[in-house]
């Protein structure tokens, strides 16, 4: 599935927020959002989730306007892990990551064996199985993160919308996660703050500041520490890779400039 933004902008209490943002993620990709704090990336998200409407421009599913279709389609299509997702219900975890299938669910369409599979997947996809008759409220930060991606995956989206979804996990988790995300059959946009973990995971990257998007590509196009610098007002030594991928060395203040060799995979 397509989805597009097209020239949106939006703004907030008279205070230009996003403006004339374009971008067009491609089926089958995963794409992530990089930026300082504030630069609009949560913002994007919720746009391109059809939770906001944009004050000018179009959000685009598939060419399909996203206004002109129910919360349902939406929610068939598109699957939204937000930043701060919480809930106060007294609820297991088995029972967060059912609540995933109901777009799906209807008169015509009761729960079912399917249903259970489906759940059954994504807590064994987020390695939860084992906790799935805990009580929400018992849960970790880690763990409670970890559900919400196993919800989002038993809502069977086409297209996966994270917002920092590795706030809270361990390194190991981080890093599964990712790479659950890119294993997955589904177009994913992730907002991540670990510009590494873009460049290792992301086959394009968006660079946002300020509420624009101000370059857009590969990781080793866009992660440039001219951009860098000029972004995060940090110095950065980037070691471009094969492929199209890199990483990025920070630098302790004062310390000098060091040639960074291109280094080449070795396939074996
Ligand atoms: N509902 C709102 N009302 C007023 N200002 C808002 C609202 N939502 C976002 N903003 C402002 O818009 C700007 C962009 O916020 P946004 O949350 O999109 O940034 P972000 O890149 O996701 O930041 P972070 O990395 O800190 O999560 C910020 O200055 C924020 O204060």
């Amino acid at each position: 599935m397509r989805l597009s933004a097209c020239n949106v902008s939006w703004s907030k209490g008279g205070v230009s927020i996003l403006e004339n943002v374009s971008l067009d993620v491609v089926p089958g990709e995963f794409l992530g959002i990089v930026g300082p704090n504030g630069s609009g990336k949560t913002s994007l998200m919720s746009l391109l989730a059809g939770l906001r409407r944009p004050k000018s421009g179009r959000i685009l599913v598939d060419g399909q306007a996203i206004d002109r279709l129910s919360r349902r389609e939406i929610a068939k299509r598109i699957a939204l892990v937000e930043q701060q997702a919480e809930t106060g219900e007294r609820i297991s975890a088995r029972q967060a990551v059912e609540l995933g299938r109901t777009p799906h669910l209807g008169a015509l369409a009761p729960w079912s064996s399917k249903d259970d599979a489906i759940v059954d997947e994504a807590l064994r996809n987020v390695d939860m199985e084992r906790l799935a008759a805990r009580l929400w409220h018992t849960l970790s930060g880690g763990e409670r993160q970890r559900l919400h991606i196993a919800r989002a995956l038993a809502q069977q989206p086409q297209v996966l919308l994270l917002d920092e979804p590795t706030n809270h996990l361990d390194i190991g988790h981080q890093i599964g996660l990712l790479q659950l995300v890119r294993q997955q059959k589904l177009t994913a946009v992730a907002a991540l703050h670990d510009l590494n973990h873009a460049a290792m995971f992301c086959d394009r990257i968006a660079l946002m500041s300020g509420g624009r998007i101000v370059a857009l590509g590969r990781p080793s196009d866009v992660l440039s520490g001219e951009r860098i610098a000029a972004v995060f007002g940090i110095d950065v030594d980037v070691v471009h890779e094969s492929g199209g991928r890199c990483h990025i060395r920070y630098r302790p203040p004062g310390s000098p400039v060091v040639e960074m060799p291109v280094l080449r995979r070795i396939s074996s």
